[in-house]
């Protein structure tokens, strides 16, 4: 399986070239070829760490050994807390919870760094070589990414996360972590600020190749593959592979629904992808007229989508255009340049047979959160609750017929966020018990300010790469 660039670059690259690249050289994001075809025959029965190997064995391809592929995801999902990995709880006539939250984070996030960080090593100790990984986050791939960073020889982590824009739980997690390796840094500006600095270090080629950096984001590939996983694990529990079964994703940076997409262009019965978001809304947006126009952040209760660039939304446009990464380059220029683009009514007719979005505010997030709490018994974290409340609006507006089993994803613990959910519903959730002491562990984070110069010092000073 060969990679391309969603901007043009078509390298000879494979699954583990791609996986220690991150971002591509000319700026646009990595995707495969074609998306290779996947049957349900031989799926059914399988747990879940076999299901992921199986989904991952296509990309992966001549990358890696298949019985190596298959130690790593049995080592990988050994370590979450569920027997099933993924629990399927119903919460209405034909409508489903998929609790994706009992990893090491408590946040879907866990289902594929926990996987990248042992890919990491697998590729790493058979080249002999070290990386520096960079990346951005609005408060659950940070911590995930350094649970499955930590302590590698290999590897130096550096995460960036905008100052005072996440939950004291989501912040701790990531500076409380003592191995060498880790750097938590507190960005002074928001998310979309975070992930531009991390472009712009993958940019500057010379300190790229430098540092020899990597991508913990979903700008890398191997974080989408591993997503895939579980709306494959969905449409196998609900529908035995046959009967289609929709989702509905709570949205920011568009890697976790743009999984599922890709889940259904392998041939998976996927129905309608609904995109859930709150005030930052720009993806609602999108999928209602045909318009990418960004707006300013707003500081919301569901802070890891706290976003306006959803960086993935680059890969649904390279599908868009037909595979057209001049056209692309185009509109992430005009993105950059005039704050957005639009596309032809014809484009976004097929975009919207695929998709549908909602746009859930504060006040409907907390009223969603005290109606799951009362109707199922359910403690929904806010950004799960931005789903489940996507979910109701596209049944009422018809997007998914009733008879579709919808499954909305849950993705992080209620733990992660007790301010949001004592607002709702009057009592703060609490921690697994290995995560009960997390507030009174001492903190450790460097502040920095907005600026690539000052990163490049930053990293480049602590690198062990550069020593
Ligand atoms: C808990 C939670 N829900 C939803 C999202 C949005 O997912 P994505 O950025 O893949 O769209 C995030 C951040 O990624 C998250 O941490
Ligand atoms: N919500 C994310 C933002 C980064 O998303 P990613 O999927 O590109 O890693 C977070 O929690 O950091």
């Amino acid at each position: 399986m060969n990679y391309v660039s969603t901007r043009g670059e078509a390298p000879d690259l494979n699954f583990e070239d791609v996986l220690l690249t991150g971002l591509a050289r000319d700026g646009g994001l990595y995707v495969p070829q074609s998306a290779p075809a996947l049957s349900t025959d031989g799926l059914a029965g399988l747990d879940y760490a076999g299901l992921a190997a199986a989904v991952l064995a296509p990309f992966v391809d001549d990358a890696m050994p298949r019985g190596d592929l298959e130690r790593l995801t049995r080592d990988t999902y050994g370590v979450f807390d569920h027997a099933a990995i993924a629990p399927l709880k119903q919460i209405g006539p034909n409508d489903w919870l998929m609790e994706l939250f009992h990893g090491p984070t408590l946040a879907f996030k866990d289902f594929a760094l926990q996987a990248l960080g042992r890919l990491f090593d697998h590729a790493l100790k058979r080249r002999g070589e070290r990386v520096t990984i960079l990346g951005a986050t609005s408060g659950d791939t940070g911590s995930a990414a350094i649970e499955g960073c930590r302590g590698r020889d290999a590897v130096d982590i550096f995460i960036l996360f905008p100052k005072g824009r996440v939950s004291d739980v989501q912040r701790r997690q990531m500076t409380t972590v003592e191995d060498a390796n880790v750097h938590a840094i507190a960005v002074d500006g928001d998310f979309d600020d975070c992930q531009a600095l991390v472009k712009a270090a993958f940019g500057d080629l010379a300190f790229r190749d430098r540092m020899n950096l990597s991508a913990v984001n979903s700008i890398n590939w191997a974080r989408v593959a591993a997503q895939v996983v579980y709306y494959v694990h969905g449409v196998m529990a609900l529908g035995a592979g046959r009967r289609p079964v929709a989702f509905s994703v709570p949205s920011g940076n568009f890697g976790n629904v743009f999984a599922g997409h890709i889940a259904r262009r392998m041939g998976l019965p996927v129905d309608r992808l609904v995109v859930g978001a709150n005030v930052n809304d720009i993806l609602h947006r999108f999928f209602e007229t045909g318009a990418y126009r960004r707006q300013g952040v707003v500081p919301t209760m569901s802070p890891s989508m706290d976003i306006q660039v959803a960086s993935n939304f680059e890969r649904l446009l390279y599908e868009i255009t037909g595979r057209d990464g001049i056209r692309v380059r185009a509109m992430m220029d005009s993105l950059r340049q005039s704050g957005g683009f639009e596309i032809p009514p014809a484009a976004l007719a097929q975009v919207q047979a695929g998709f549908a979005s909602a746009r859930i505010d504060e006040e409907e997030t907390l009223a969603e959160m005290r109606r799951m709490h009362a109707e199922t018994g359910e403690v929904l974290d806010p950004h799960t609750a931005v789903g489940t409340a996507a979910a109701r609006k596209a049944r009422a507006a018809g997007d998914v017929p009733a008879e579709t089993p919808l499954i909305s994803l849950a993705t992080a613990h209620p733990a992660k966020f007790p301010d949001a959910v004592e607002r709702a519903v009057g009592f703060r959730p609490a921690l697994p018990e290995r995560l009960g002491d997390l507030m009174e562990r001492p903190e450790r984070a460097a502040d920095l300010p907005n600026d690539l110069a000052a990163l490049q010092k930053f990293i480049g000073e602590r690198a062990r790469i550069a020593a």
